[in-house]
């Protein structure tokens, strides 16, 4: 019997990782999840109840009450929500109580695709493909702040590109499921590439890890 098709992207903050996942999944007809969103989502019930950072275990619990309809609110796509996120992710309560249920998304039976930070090294290790993307803080920055502008017109290119270079910081230093590519991922850097050249770099990259299919 074929074994599911497990696709696994990681990477930086707004590398691309998002949108390639999502347009693989749709190409092979694959439920997607979005694992920034259950962080996003724990650091803004953190923020709401104005709960201590230090106080993991309160977070832990929190976490552990995260229900994918939560994932729907717009709230989750500002710019706060990411640097809570970063600041929850950090915590190892928070991590375990997310766990089990990517895990289990990750492994129904009709295969899945998932973005976040430890997809392949720790949620899907045996994933059939594995991608990290990534791309220059600067030109990150510069996709975010083209983003985050529309509902901020206040906000600058400066500030955005300070909040990428200290969220890398934090999720690469962190010492639980840091980000950090898999060694059996395939290096994607979308620097000099546009969302359709990424898009079918991707394609490429998904085939050729599948035998040409
Ligand atoms: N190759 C590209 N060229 C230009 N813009 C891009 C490219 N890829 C993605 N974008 C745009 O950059 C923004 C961030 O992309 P996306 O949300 O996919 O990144 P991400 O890595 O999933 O970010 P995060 O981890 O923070 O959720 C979006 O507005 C998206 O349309
Ligand atoms: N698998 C993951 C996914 C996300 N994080 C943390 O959440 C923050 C927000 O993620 P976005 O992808 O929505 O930007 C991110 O900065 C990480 O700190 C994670 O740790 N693991």
């Amino acid at each position: 019997m074929t074994q599911p098709l497990l696709i696994a992207f990681d990477g930086p903050a707004a590398s691309g990782k998002g949108t390639l996942a999502s347009v693989i999944a749709a190409d092979y007809g694959l439920p997607f999840l979005d694992t920034g969103l259950l962080y996003r989502a724990v650091g803004h019930v953190a923020r709401e109840r104005g709960l201590d950072l230090e106080d993991t275990q309160a977070l832990g619990e929190a976490a552990q009450f995260i229900h994918p309809t939560l994932l729907e609110d717009d709230a989750l796509r500002g710019r706060e929500a990411g640097e809570w996120a970063s600041r929850v992710a950090a915590i190892p309560e928070v991590r375990a109580a997310l766990k089990q249920f990517q895990i289990d998304f990750a492994h129904q039976t009709s295969g899945a695709v998932l973005d976040g930070r430890d997809i392949g090294t720790v949620i899907a290790p045996d994933a059939t493909v594995k991608l990290f993307v990534t791309a220059d803080p600067e030109t990150r920055a510069k996709r975010r702040f083209l983003q985050l502008i529309k509902a901020n017109s206040a906000l600058t290119f400066e500030d955005v590109l300070s909040d990428i270079r200290i969220r890398d910081e934090r999720d690469s230093s962190r010492s639980s499921a840091p980000l950090e590519m898999a060694r059996d991922a395939v290096l994607l850097d979308t620097t000099n590439l546009d969302i359709e050249a990424a898009i079918e770099a991707a394609r490429s990259i998904v085939k050729a890890r599948r035998g040409g299919v």
